[in-house]
């Protein structure tokens, strides 16, 4: 291990992006991707991709945008060294921006010029602001080969989707092409929707006609994902399977569980004799997800859960996964009013749902696969809370136990239609989608 690592190591704990704060991970290896600038230029920027290991001997990799300054460093930015053989001052170039200017005018020519910025945001990523139309997206924890979100929008390009205008790829490993950025289109005027919905139901303000056009807008997302993606089918029977495997995982981590596990079981049996259509789907929507601007609703962040394989994120899946997902999303939102469980909240969460699925289905709704999704998403969630924020378990918590005491919404909301089993038997299955 070099002062390098060391430095570096000591960075990570103060920077938003890096998920692994207080694990124990050190960066054990850099390695740096040839220079972005043009040879001979200061400062010089580069990308390096740093092995971290944790003290259980696990490893990830994260991509960290590093400038050589022949001169000083420029104020504000965070110097971790001096380059060996030629002295110059290493930073972090995403606390730079003097390099970050360099960065952009070499790697995306168009944009050079363009006022630079660090977003403020909390993010797993660093997204730079080009003056107020672009954003520049820097993927901190990378995998080899293309990025998932990157790869769908480019797929869908526009629509209730940001659109592409540049792709930042590297060779990484040596032969693979990996993506290590994207420049987008910033949505003007945008407010995230869970800031909105959960404002709106502290306030029983009604956002039935919000989640109509968020449900329209998912709708044709899924359409422009099966356009672009194809679909296939799933044995209910296999898909009840993997959401009785993740229940069980689940119920070693969350004992809690244990009393509802019977009825959760029962959900997801009710997938079993049917076919499903599957497709690729965004795979972690929730209100998190969405911006909500003067143009409409826009759908972000299409990287599936993220504890996720980069395998099983791109699998197809039903198109339910994703409406299952908003759901539980307003539910959680309940948290924000001052009784959640109250008739105020539990009528607004009931509109938003119902305004929802009138939008992406007109009501069309297949109860019973919608109930198996909700309840896959809940045992979900109750391992994300324990182990990101135990203070949250009960949200999910509660739905477990609606469910299994049989009181869940799906099974008795006005909209919906129970076509269990029968989504491939008949012949208007595209109005049932
Ligand atoms: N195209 C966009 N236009 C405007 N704001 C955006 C856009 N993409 C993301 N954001 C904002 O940035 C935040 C973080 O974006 P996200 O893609 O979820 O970051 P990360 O993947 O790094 O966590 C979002 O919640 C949203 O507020
Ligand atoms: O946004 P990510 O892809 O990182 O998703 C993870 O974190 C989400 C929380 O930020 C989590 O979402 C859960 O909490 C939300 C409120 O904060 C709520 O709207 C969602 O319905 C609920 O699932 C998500 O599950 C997790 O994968």
């Amino acid at each position: 291990m070099t002062a390098l690592h060391d430095a570096w190591t000591a960075h990570l704990e103060t920077v938003r992006w890096f998920g692994g704060k207080g694990s124990g991970a050190r960066v054990v290896h850099l390695e740096p991707l040839a220079w972005w600038t043009p040879p001979d230029a200061d400062p010089a920027v580069r990308s390096e991709i740093a092995t971290l290991e944790d003290p259980r001997g696990r490893t990830e990799h994260y991509q960290f945008l590093v400038a050589h300054h022949g001169g000083a460093a420029p104020d504000g930015a965070t110097v971790l060294g001096a380059d060996p053989d030629t002295g110059a001052a290493i930073t972090d170039a995403t606390t730079d921006l003097v390099a970050l200017a360099a960065f952009v005018a070499a790697t995306a020519p168009d944009f050079a010029g363009v006022p630079v910025g660090v977003w403020a945001g909390e993010q797993s990523n660093t997204t730079l602001t080009l003056g107020d139309t672009d954003l520049y997206k820097l993927f901190r924890k990378v995998e080899p080969g293309p990025n998932l979100d990157t790869e769908v929008l480019v797929a869908l390009s526009g629509g209730a989707v940001p659109e592409v205008r540049h792709r930042l790829v590297g060779d990484w490993p040596a032969g693979t092409l990996t993506d290590l950025g994207n420049i987008c289109e910033r949505i003007a005027g945008a407010t995230d929707g869970w800031v909105l919905a959960t404002r709106a139901c502290a306030d029983e303000r009604d956002f039935a006609d919000e989640a109509h056009a968020l449900g329209v807008a998912l709708r044709a997302v899924h359409d422009q994902l099966r356009d672009a993606f194809g679909e296939q089918t799933a044995s209910g029977d296999v898909l009840a399977g993997v959401m009785g495997e993740r229940l069980d995982a689940a119920l070693d981590a969350a004992p809690q569980l244990a009393e509802h596990a019977d009825a959760l079981r029962a959900r997801f049996d009710a997938l079993r004799g049917s076919e499903l259509r599957t497709q690729r789907v965004h795979g972690d929507f929730h209100l998190g997800q969405t911006l909500a601007s003067p143009a409409g609703w826009t759908i972000i962040d299409f990287e599936g859960e993220p504890a996720k394989t980069a395998a099983e994120r791109r699998a197809f899946d039903s198109v339910w996964r994703d409406v299952a997902g908003m759901t539980r999303s307003f539910d959680y939102a309940r948290s924000a009013h001052a009784d959640p469980s109250g008739p105020g909240a539990t009528r607004w969460a009931d509109r938003a749902r119902e305004g929802f699925l009138q939008g992406y289905c007109e009501g069309t709704t297949q109860a019973a696969v919608l109930t198996a999704y909700e309840t896959d998403k809940a045992v979900y969630e109750v391992l994300y809370e324990l182990r990101n924020r135990p203070d949250w378990v009960d949200i999910p918590l509660r739905a477990v136990s609606d469910t299994g005491s049989g009181h869940h919404p799906a099974t008795h909301h006005p909209s919906m239609t129970d076509h269990r089993n029968t989504e491939h038997s008949n012949t208007e299955q595209s109005k049932e989608r």
